[in-house]
């Protein structure tokens, strides 16, 4: 069976949830193969193992300190050598052009924000915020695809997870742009956004800044806040943390919507979590509409009540 490279993205040793979503997107198409700048440490061996990792390809570290023509050189790279079937990256900003310049080296196509793949690599996308959904191939060479995080449930499968150092040696060229510091991002108690099992997000009904009813009940089920684009643009709560069609997509077990009325662009970001509860004081709100549970009232007195009530239980 032909080989699917899956480019892994790691901090410090931990497997991001993506790359598991990749690696049994990579199942359907062929062999997965992990493809690892830096050290295969155990932990992340046995991750991608447990996902259906076949092999792990190990890449020096060093094509770390340079913005992302090093990755595509190493990409380009395997998909060749080894006859890939396609290859698999996250649709982050960094690795849409990391796929873009992949393509272009293979001289093949590159789809990205894909939400599903089948195993002849035909791509879909969800486009007009989840109105209309296209299907996609690439014609010719080696797909290069990067998929939505949160779009493909990750399932396990056991792999072999059998460790292969890569040796490469980067051109000038792709040196030309070197990273000379890196700055950790504050991170509270919170789950990252698109990594939660739970996510509680407040709209425009919050009614202003403060944000305590969400944050509130997002800490009681330690979960992540998010919040509509309508809060986002009332200057509520930063941009990183927007739910929708120009902010995350997210896919946790749990969205609690409260105070958002569940327009399409809000919906494209939040639709295949797997149980979503609202609370929204108009009963004709579309949010109920794909809401698995909802609460007509005001979010000011049901969501303080949950969150005693949550916190009395714990
Ligand atoms: C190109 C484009 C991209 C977009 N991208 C996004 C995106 O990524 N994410 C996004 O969210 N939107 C996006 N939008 C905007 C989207 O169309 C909606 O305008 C937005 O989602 C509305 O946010 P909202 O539900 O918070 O506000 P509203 O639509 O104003 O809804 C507020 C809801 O709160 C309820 N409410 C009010 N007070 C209370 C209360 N006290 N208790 C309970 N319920 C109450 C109301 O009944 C209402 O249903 C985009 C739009 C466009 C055109």
């Amino acid at each position: 069976m032909a080989e699917v490279l899956v480019l892994v993205d790691h901090v410090d040793g931990q497997v991001k949830k993506v790359t598991l979503e990749l690696l049994t997107a990579a199942r359907r198409i062929g062999e997965p193969s992990a493809v690892v700048v830096g050290e295969a440490t155990d932990e992340l061996k046995a991750k991608l193992g447990e996902y259906g990792a076949e092999k792990i390809y190990t890449a020096p570290a060093e094509i770390d300190d340079y913005v992302v023509a090093p990755k595509a050189e190493l990409l380009a790279k395997l998909a060749a050598d080894k006859s890939a079937a396609a290859v698999l990256v996250s649709a982050t900003a960094e690795n849409k052009e990391v796929a873009g310049r992949t393509a272009v080296k293979l001289g093949s196509g590159v789809l990205t924000d894909v939400v599903d793949v089948t195993p002849e690599v035909v791509a879909e996308h969800s486009i007009f915020g989840g109105a209309v959904i296209t299907h996609a191939k690439v014609t010719s060479g080696v797909p290069v695809v990067a998929v939505r995080p949160n779009a493909i449930p990750a399932e396990p499968s056991s792999g072999a997870a059998a460790v292969e150092a890569v040796e490469i040696e980067i051109s000038d060229a792709a040196k030309a742009a070197r990273i000379t510091d890196r700055v950790k991002q504050e991170k509270g108690a919170r789950p990252e956004l698109t990594e939660a099992a739970v996510v509680v997000s407040g709209g425009r009904g919050v009614g202003s800044e403060d944000f305590s009813v969400v944050e509130n009940l997002a800490d009681a089920l330690g979960g992540a806040v998010g919040a509509s684009r309508a809060a986002v643009d009332a200057g509520w709560y930063p941009h990183a943390f927007q739910v929708g069609q120009t902010g995350k997509t997210v896919s946790p077990n749990l969205y609690i919507a409260l105070g958002i009325s569940g327009a399409i662009q809000h919906r494209a970001g939040m639709q295949t979590s797997k149980t979503i509860v609202a609370v929204n004081k108009d009963p004709e709100a579309p949010i109920l509409e794909i809401s698995d549970f909802a609460v007509v009232g005001d979010l000011h007195k049901v969501a303080p009540q949950l969150t005693e009530e949550i916190n009395k239980r714990k």
